[in-house]
């Protein structure tokens, strides 16, 4: 069954960031879907889906060093989208098997600029390479029973951005998330609303506009902006979570707080909450001051706690 991608109000997904406490935390605030980190499928395809009946949650774990690569529950799986890296169909269809029954859609990478993306063609390096794009989401598409979408980044020009957006519809996909930036752009360069909306005038399927979504009110005006159908945010929730709360974000230290009772109910992994909190910090206050020493010093959630 596909999902609902009109009117949405989405958590980006975002690698240390999005594990399953800041996505339920995320949703409890009224995110109508929430993205997780970005999976390498190299990762994946090493590991086991394993039931944690202690946690009541749906685990896929590193065979040899039982690493918890990603972790999902029932509550989550009519939102949960899970986005691979990844290079190769074969590879992305094997990952994707595992944990295609715990979530509701997956998701392509087509934007991440970082070398070791690009360097392992995967990421925004799919972007210069629409014919390995097209092999991974045709053979996800026919092989899998849920949705699948993809997120780019703009291109060059209007008319290549809107002739490879083209090109990726026509693969089957659900929708396709456009972040409003180049891959040469700094995040503090503004997004570029009207080159989603571009994308949104050619395309019949539900796009998706991303880029500067800071407060809810941003939601509306992305969407009023670019015609888009949802409107997905990653900063602007990673500082505060809340953003996603009609009316208005909550009290910093509360978001913090519960997001931290969160990582402790559900086992979260030391680095991720570490880096979401130092995240935070980072926005609303320093990493010098006092609290922002006391996050880096912690070894475990309870020195967090
Ligand atoms: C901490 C962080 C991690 C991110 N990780 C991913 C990722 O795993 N996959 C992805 O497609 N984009 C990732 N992004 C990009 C965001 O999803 C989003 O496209 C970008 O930040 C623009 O949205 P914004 O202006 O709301 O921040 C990440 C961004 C941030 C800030």
């Amino acid at each position: 069954m596909d999902l609902d991608w009109e009117g949405k109000h989405i958590l980006a997904p975002m690698v240390r960031v999005g594990t399953l406490p800041f996505r339920l935390l995320a949703a409890e605030y009224g995110a109508d879907i929430t993205y997780g980190e970005e999976l390498v499928d190299h990762k994946v395809i090493k590991c086991i889906r394993e039931v944690n009946e202690k946690l009541g949650t749906i685990d896929i774990i590193d065979k040899k060093t039982r690493e918890v690569v990603f972790r999902t529950c029932e509550a989550e799986k009519q939102r949960v989208v899970c986005q691979f890296g990844t290079a190769d169909a074969t590879r992305a269809l094997m990952a994707s098997q595992l944990l295609c029954r715990d979530v509701a859609a997956i998701d392509l990478n087509m934007g991440c600029p970082k070398s070791f993306s690009i360097s392992g063609g995967m990421g925004a390096a799919l972007l210069s390479h629409p014919e390995t794009a097209h092999d991974i989401l045709t053979t996800l598409r026919r092989n899998l029973e849920i949705p699948v979408t993809c997120k780019i980044r703009l291109l060059k020009t209007t008319e290549a951005t809107v002739e490879l957006a083209k090109r990726l519809e026509k693969t089957g996909i659900s929708a396709i998330a456009v972040h409003g930036r180049k891959v040469a752009d700094r995040p503090r360069d503004p997004a570029q609303w009207d080159g989603i909306a571009n994308v949104v005038s050619a395309l019949s399927i539900p796009v998706i506009a991303n880029g500067d979504v800071f407060e809810y009110s941003d939601f509306h005006r992305i969407l009023a902006a670019t015609g888009a159908a949802s409107a997905m945010t990653a900063r602007g929730a990673c500082w505060n979570v809340s953003i996603f709360q009609k009316g208005g974000k909550s009290n910093w230290e509360d978001v913090k707080r519960e997001y931290l009772r969160k990582c402790i109910l559900w086992d979260n992994d030391i680095k991720s909450t570490k880096h979401t909190l130092k995240q935070m910090i980072m926005e609303y206050s320093c990493l010098e001051f006092a609290e922002g020493k006391a996050v880096n010093k912690c070894q475990s959630l309870a020195d967090l706690a």
